[in-house]
């Protein structure tokens, strides 16, 4: 036993003197000291006198709220990080305290494992994070660029989730960052030492989700030859990135809410129960709103996962971003494709100043890299840029709705045989592969003049094969 104490002191502030007693013996067992106090005002006196290494407490307590405890710790000089114990019914306080700075909620009722399993995690520091704009990657040679005001609150923001465990929820138009944005978070956090693992929910197959999302077991069904860890097992101790989550099957959310709830799970073909300590970060370019209101999206689980909200903002937004990033780009498929150029001339700068994005970050890329890899020199003039460019900003000016407009009155309709009416998949499947080759094999672009996400569009794709 003498080799796991002393792993640091736990303040348990619970009013029910059997759970805190519960508690207590707990986190003891797994090396802690505790000290149980039964209300608020107690609390606040003993953190004033000493601060803890990590506060677990209940959302509700019988003088003071869970809040106000909350608030007075994050006000002192060295504030631990601060576990909330939630009720059902208080699910609403506790998102409202992760907002505050909490570190991560337990729902009652909760498995020993996943209450000190929590109480580690949040053994951490907190002075140990800072997001700062232009952030560097070292590992992933990705670096985080945005100097302009939108982006500056969206780095504040990762700031502060990224010192606790709470699920992050990340939105914006295709192309805005999302990924680099959650690998960013994983990055300046204290789980940078494990795993991040990034999972596509529109790209896997429905029916084989859950068992890349929990694992399988052998002969769990034909074709699972051996035993396969899940990325929930795999990104033990670090973060899963779910993107496009609203691609996801309602019976698979309902499956991640309980893991959410438990920090439990089981492999499919196997009654075994595992557990994993993962902080999860999701995003989508859909309206998760609109998605609940339609019913394609578990309400529960849309606030179970929305506790820090990031919204990007699209390119067109970030005013000075547009430059900083286009040179940011330039530098680097310059070096890559072994040229020479160093910036913009003004009209190419004004151009792109003034156009609107639709692809945004990943469309920049691709028009600076396809300018960069046919063209020589030192400076970006605007006859080099890909003729693509030219359309869309043309395009644009006139308005993407007129542009549509313009097509829908110059069809004719006229009778025809019913054996020349086409399947409406391919008429569809038509329209998409015009429109991308049109844009120059620029999906997100592509996607951006039919209406709809660049995911629906490699999703349809995905169909056709
Ligand atoms: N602020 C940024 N600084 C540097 N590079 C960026 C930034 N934002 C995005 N990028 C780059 O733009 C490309 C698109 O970013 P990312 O894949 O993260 O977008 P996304 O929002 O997840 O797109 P989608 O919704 O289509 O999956 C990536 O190559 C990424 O590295």
């Amino acid at each position: 036993m003498s080799d796991i104490i002393d792993k640091g002191l736990v303040y348990i502030v619970e009013d029910s003197i059997a759970s805190g007693a519960l508690y207590a013996s707990q986190l003891e067992q797994a090396g802690f000291q505790c000290k149980h106090f039964t209300d608020g005002y107690s609390a606040l006196v003993g953190i004033k006198e000493k601060m803890p290494a990590v506060i677990v407490q209940d959302v509700c307590l019988p003088d003071i709220s869970g809040l106000e405890v909350l608030q007075f710790v994050n006000k002192q000089k060295n504030p631990a990080n601060v576990v909330m114990i939630t009720s059902n019914s208080s699910i609403d306080i506790a998102v409202e305290a992760m907002r505050l700075g909490g570190f991560d909620f337990l729902e009652k009722p909760f498995t020993s494992q996943r209450l000190i399993s929590s109480v580690e995690s949040a053994l951490t520091p907190k002075e140990q994070v800072k997001v700062q704009p232009l952030v560097k990657n070292r590992d992933k040679n990705q670096d985080f660029v945005g100097e302009s005001l939108a982006m500056k609150t969206v780095f504040r923001l990762l700031d502060s989730a990224a010192r606790s465990k709470a699920c992050v929820f990340i939105t914006g138009e295709s192309g805005t960052g999302k990924e680099v944005c959650a690998q960013t978070l994983h990055d300046t956090s204290p789980r940078n030492t494990g795993p991040f693992i990034a999972i596509n929910c529109a790209a896997i197959p429905a029916e084989l989700f859950e068992s890349e999302f929990f694992g399988h077991v052998k002969g769990a069904f034909s074709g699972a030859l051996s035993d396969r860890k899940g990325a929930v097992e795999v990104a033990n101790g670090g973060t899963l990135f779910l993107d496009e989550l609203c691609e996801m099957e309602l019976n698979l959310q309902a499956k991640l809410l309980r893991f959410l709830q438990t920090g439990i799970f089981s492999k499919v073909g196997s009654s075994e129960v595992l557990h994993s300590d993962v902080r999860l970060v999701c995003a989508t370019n859909r309206n998760p709103i609109i998605e609940v209101a339609e019913g394609r999206f578990r309400e529960d689980l849309y606030y179970r996962l929305n506790v820090i909200p990031v919204k990007l903002p699209p390119l067109r937004e970030r005013g000075g971003d547009i430059l900083l990033l286009a040179e940011y780009i330039l530098k680097q498929k310059s070096d890559s494709n072994a040229k020479h150029f160093t910036g913009f001339s003004d009209e190419v700068k004004a151009l792109f100043c003034n156009y609107d994005w639709p692809g945004n970050i990943r469309e920049l890329q691709n028009v600076i890299e396809n300018t960069v890899v046919i063209n020589d020199g030192d400076v970006i003039e605007k006859d080099m840029l890909p003729s693509s460019f030219g359309l869309g900003a043309v395009k644009h000016s006139i308005s993407a709705k007129s542009v549509h407009n313009t097509n829908e009155q110059s069809v004719q309709l006229s009778p025809m045989s019913v054996h020349d009416i086409e399947p409406l998949w391919q008429v569809e499947k038509r329209a998409i592969e015009n429109a991308i080759k049109s844009c120059e094999d620029n999906i997100p672009l592509a996607a951006a003049y039919l209406g709809v996400s660049a995911s629906t569009i490699y999703r349809k794709i995905k169909g056709w094969s």
